[in-house]
């Protein structure tokens, strides 16, 4: 019989004092619920002298913001767990560590990282973290690199693959990027006044051939372990540090996909600028996110090339010039997933801080359709899109 049950905040002070790796465990003594997310519960640890000192997140049976009338498997924290484990040997510096988790209990206790803050509320105060790009490229090369048939034996791809099926996480995935903001469903949250600009998504054939096309690569492409969801909300950045956690949508999957997410959500950033701050500072902050997207990707592909030049173990993929044609074909669907990013946070079900922190309305409205709009042409134009330059000068057409 299952042992799961809800944490209370004594409870998640008990656990962290027996499996919180503390020297000192008895100093211990409250807890707070902080959790922000759509899913779970999150626990700071404090000691006596009030120091947060680890964290204790939990999974509910059910999607946290919409309550038990969505069921969500609790298999997800064992997912989420072994997922960041598994980044964490091969990219600690950029990796919560997890110092313990149980799959009954749904429960991981991980390293505190109150010392940081979550990107997205920086970037939407447009405080500059200057290595955070390059950063989250770097993370992206060594976990994507290392959990792919670049790197592991065919055998243990398989086996890998096997424990990583994440059936009821890529449906939620399925339905909100690929399916929701392309038809009428009673998720979708967007402007009454963008209606005409939304029902043009639902009319336009080749754009819904383009989201299939990416969408049927979700279901099929199994190149590496993905960390899923990995937004501006899923990073932890301070002064040249940079940590991803929430990787309870891991799985199997394209790299393009989380590229195209992290590029993603620096798009949506550029487009929320201008309703987040006066004309000259938006301007250069607009400046600064095309930057960022340009040296993100370049990081990627450098350490990607670099890991696939040193350490690629099959013999067929390490033919010169097979990583470079690859990693062409992952630019391309980076392009695309960037833009189902964009259109599912502005028509879809899971908004964004960026776009709700603007107080204006009409100006709101703007950036939310400059969104919608942007996200249609990355996903139209993903195949022809020749490099980095090529997007960068689309984006600057775009508006
Ligand atoms: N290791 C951590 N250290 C400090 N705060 C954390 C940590 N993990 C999560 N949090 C806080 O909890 C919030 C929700 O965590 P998250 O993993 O995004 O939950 P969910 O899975 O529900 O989306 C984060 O936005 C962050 O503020
Ligand atoms: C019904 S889940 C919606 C949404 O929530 C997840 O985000 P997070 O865990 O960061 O709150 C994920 O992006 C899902 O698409």
């Amino acid at each position: 019989m299952s042992q799961y049950r809800t944490f209370t905040a004594d409870d998640a002070v008990a656990y962290a004092q027996q499996f919180g790796g503390l020297a000192d465990p008895a100093e211990l003594v409250r807890a707070e619920e902080i959790g922000d997310g759509n899913l779970n519960l999150v626990f700071k640890i404090y000691d006596r002298a009030d120091r947060s000192r680890v964290v204790v997140k939990q999974a509910l049976p059910y999607v946290r913001c919409v309550g038990e009338s969505w069921p969500l498997t609790l298999d997800r924290a064992r997912l989420e767990a072994q997922t960041l484990v598994e980044h964490y040997r091969h990219c600690p510096q950029h990796t919560v560590n997890v110092i313990h988790y149980d799959a009954e209990l749904a429960v991981m206790v991980m390293e505190d990282l109150s010392s940081h803050q979550i990107w997205r509320g920086e970037l939407v105060k447009n405080i500059p973290y200057p290595q955070a790009a390059s950063q989250l490229g770097y993370y992206l090369a060594q976990t994507l690199f290392h959990t792919s048939d670049f790197y592991l034996h065919p055998h243990k791809k398989k086996e890998e693959v096997a424990r990583f099926i994440n059936p009821q996480m890529c449906e939620i995935t399925e339905d909100l990027f690929f399916n929701e903001p392309y038809i009428g469903h009673e998720h979708n949250a967007y402007p009454a006044q963008l209606e005409e600009d939304v029902l043009a998504l639902r009319h336009d054939d080749e754009l819904r051939i383009a989201v299939a096309s990416l969408k049927h690569r979700f279901f099929a492409h199994a190149e590496a372990l993905l960390h899923g969801d990995i937004h501006s909300g899923s990073v932890f950045v301070a002064e040249n540090s940079l940590k991803a956690i929430d990787a309870e949508f891991g799985y199997f999957g394209p790299i393009g996909f989380d590229v195209g997410t992290a590029l993603g959500n620096l798009l949506l950033n550029y487009c929320a600028l201008p309703g987040l701050l006066a004309p000259r500072e938006a301007a250069a902050g607009r400046e600064q996110r095309l930057l960022d997207v340009k040296v993100l990707w370049l990081a990627f592909v450098e350490r990607f090339q670099a890991l696939a030049v040193e350490k690629t173990r099959d013999v067929a993929l390490a033919f010169p010039g097979y990583a470079s044609a690859f990693l062409h074909k992952v630019w391309q669907d980076s392009v695309g997933y960037c833009g189902t990013e964009l259109i599912r946070r502005t028509v879809g079900m899971s908004q964004i801080a960026d776009m709700k922190t603007i107080s204006d309305e009409a100006m709101r409205v703007e950036c939310i359709r400059h969104a919608i709009s942007l996200g249609k042409t990355l996903i139209l134009a993903a195949p022809h899109v020749e490099d980095i330059d090529a997007l960068l000068a689309r984006i600057r057409q775009n508006g």
